[in-house]
Parts: structure tokens; C-alpha cells; sequence
């Protein structure tokens, strides 16, 4: 009987930024305990999953070479994880096209590893339900389940914890890509070391109430002031050259600017589409990352592509 390969499946998974992330204490897993607001932005990588007689991924895209293709890659993890729960063998040939900027603090690997989930669960007409997907999500790392998700989400735990937020329209941003990357254990050790040495006892986020009411009201002038990262000032620490960049978003005329999760990459809130082309065009002139993208949210989580638009040369 002949047996029909598969096709293969192509998934489009978003970045995110943290809107608002209050840092709490050390745990004794050592994870952060966290307080966020997550939202997915459009900037995406795209993960083509196909059968294959050994397992491989390959990279393509804005900044590949910084991507390993090993073990290492969360793609790798995320086909380790299913495949333990499924019971398949996991020969699986995966194509990662980057669009996320890499070690950027806007979740890159953890996008592959959803969109990995995404892919196989239909590549191989698994019946997990998005419970279940979101469990092993968290088991490959605290971004991954709202990798899945997408949207605005607010986060606690690790992060892995989820509660979908009301947020009305659109939101504009300006995105600097930094030169380098940060690590992101290293921006959380960062924080407790500066955390430790503070003798005023150093700033934490409070509850997003304001953040979560300029969401439900569509408003980024309203939005803008109660943006806030606590990492910020560690990034900041094991990057000052972020601190110029920063305050070139702002004097491009965005309404204000943060670093996005571990960083290093910044992100610019404006005020509509039209803005965020005029201060991408500003900040582009500024010499002060190494490049600038423009991107809204939110926007769905990891999601199948259509068949049609495989192969597509966009
Ligand atoms: C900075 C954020 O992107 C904000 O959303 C996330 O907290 C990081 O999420 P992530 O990269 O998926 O992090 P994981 O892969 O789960 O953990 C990597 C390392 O980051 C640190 N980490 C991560 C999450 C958390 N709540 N507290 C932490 O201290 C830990 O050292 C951990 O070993
Ligand atoms: N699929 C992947 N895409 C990008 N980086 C990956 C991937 N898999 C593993 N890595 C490694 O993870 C490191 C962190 O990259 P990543 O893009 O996930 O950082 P990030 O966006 O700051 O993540 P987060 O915001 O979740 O902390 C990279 O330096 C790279 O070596």
C-alpha cells in the first residue's frame, strides 16, 4: 500500500515585548517570580517542519550565523519534548527563517520552540489539546507558552502562567536591533547583584493597573508612561551604549522607549503608523543600533501557514 508522506507544515510565530515586568525574588528553583504583560508583536520567524530520515535544522535570515543548528537550538527541544509524548521517533527536517532579532530579549528561541510545537502536533495529527501544549511549552522555557499564545497576556509565575488582557486597536512600535546580544541569566544575575548593592533599596514595578487600563482604552499616550522594565537598569549595566539609544527613540519623538525583556534590543511606542515611519527614518540616521525595524501589536500566537503560500518568495 502506498504510504503518503506528509506535507510539510509552515508555522509563523510572533516576538513579544514586555509591555510592564515587575521582577520579584530569587526562587529557590532559581527563577525569578514575575509579574508581566506580554504582547505579541509583528515581527516573526517562520519554522517549516517536513519528515525526514534524520533530524536536522537549518537557519536562514537576519542574523543565522549567531543560531546553532544543534542540541542547543530550542527547535531541538520542542521536537524532544513532543516526541516524548507521543511516542514518535522525531526524524524531523526543520527551516527556520529568523525575522526575530537574535538574543534580543523578544523571545527568538522560545518562538521557534512554540512554532515547532505548532507544527508538529498537525504534522503529526497529534490530538494534544492547547492545555497540554501549553504545559510542554513551559517545561522548554518560562516565553515559550505565550510564544504559543500571542495576543497581550498577563504573566506570572516564571512567565508561564497565563490570563489573556483586553487590549483595543493597535499599538505602534519603532524596534532597535542592537549590535550584540545580551544573555538572559546573565541580565537576571545582573539585577540581583544591583539589587544587592542598593542601599535605598532599589526600584521595583508596582501592579500594572494603569498599564492594564491604557490597554482596555486603545490609548498609547496613556500607555506610554506606564511602560516599565525592571531589568532595565541591569541591561543598561552590562550595556550602557543602550542608554544613547534610548534616548535617541525619545528624541525622534517616540512617546517613550524600553528596553525589551533581557534585552538588548529597544522598543519605541508611537502614537500611530505614520509616527512610527517617521521615527524609524530619525532613529535610522541616529548610529545608534544596528538596525531598525517597525512592527504593531498584537497579534496571534504560532499559527499554521496556509499550503498556498508555501514556497512563496515574499
Ligand atoms: C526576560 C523574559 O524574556 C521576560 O519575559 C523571560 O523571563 C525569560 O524567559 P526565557 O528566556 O524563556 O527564560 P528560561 O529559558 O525559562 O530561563 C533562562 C534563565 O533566565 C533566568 N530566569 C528566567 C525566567 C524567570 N522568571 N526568572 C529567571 O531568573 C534563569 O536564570 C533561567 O535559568
Ligand atoms: N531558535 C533559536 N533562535 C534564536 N536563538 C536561539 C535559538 N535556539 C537557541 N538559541 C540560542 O539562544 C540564545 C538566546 O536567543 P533568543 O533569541 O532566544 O534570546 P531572547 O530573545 O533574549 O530570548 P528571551 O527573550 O526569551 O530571553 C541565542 O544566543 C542562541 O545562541
Amino acid at each position: 500500500m502506498l504510504s503518503v508522506v506528509p506535507r510539510p507544515v509552515r508555522v509563523r510565530v510572533p516576538a513579544k515585548i514586555n509591555l510592564h515586568l515587575g521582577v520579584g525574588d530569587l526562587r529557590d528553583d532559581g527563577y525569578h517570580q514575575l509579574e508581566t504583560v506580554f504582547q505579541a508583536v509583528s515581527l516573526s520567524d517562520e519554522v517549516t517542519v517536513a519528515p525526514a530520515d534524520r533530524r536536522s535544522i537549518t537557519v536562514i535570515g537576519d542574523n543565522a550565523n549567531a543560531v546553532p543548528t544543534d542540541h542547543t537550538n530550542l527547535a531541538w527541544t520542542a521536537i524532544d519534548a513532543l516526541a516524548a509524548m507521543t511516542g514518535h521517533r522525531g526524524e524531523v527536517a526543520v527551516e527556520i527563517t529568523k525575522g526575530i532579532p537574535v538574543a534580543g530579549g523578544m523571545a527568538g528561541g522560545s518562538a521557534d520552540a512554540a512554532a515547532v510545537l505548532v507544527g508538529l502536533t498537525r504534522l503529526w495529527r497529534s490530538d494534544i489539546d492547547r492545555d497540554d501544549l501549553s504545559s510542554v511549552a513551559a517545561g522548554i522555557g518560562s516565553d515559550v507558552p505565550f510564544s504559543l499564545r500571542g495576543g497581550t497576556a498577563l504573566g506570572t509565575g516564571r512567565g508561564e502562567h497565563l490570563v489573556g488582557v483586553l487590549s483595543r486597536g493597535s499599538f505602534h512600535w519603532v524596534i532597535a536591533v542592537a549590535g550584540g546580544g545580551l544573555s538572559t541569566p546573565e541580565v537576571y544575575r545582573e539585577l540581583d547583584h544591583l539589587r544587592a548593592g542598593s542601599a535605598t533599596g532599589e526600584h521595583r514595578a508596582g501592579p500594572p493597573d494603569e498599564l492594564l487600563q491604557a490597554l482596555a482604552a486603545g490609548d498609547a499616550r496613556r500607555l506610554a508612561p506606564a511602560l516599565c522594565n525592571d531589568l532595565q537598569p541591569a541591561a543598561l549595566s552590562l550595556m550602557p551604549t543602550l542608554r544613547r539609544t534610548l534616548r535617541a527613540g525619545t528624541e525622534a519623538g517616540a512617546l517613550a522607549g524600553i528596553v525589551s525583556g533581557s534585552g538588548p534590543t529597544c522598543a519605541f511606542l508611537c502614537d500611530d503608523a505614520d509616527h512610527a515611519v517617521d521615527v524609524a527614518a530619525e532613529l535610522a540616521g541616529a548610529g545608534v543600533c544596528r538596525s531598525v525595524r517597525i512592527a504593531s501589536g498584537p497579534v496571534p500566537g504560532a499559527r499554521v501557514v496556509p499550503d498556498e503560500t508555501i514556497g512563496d518568495d515574499r
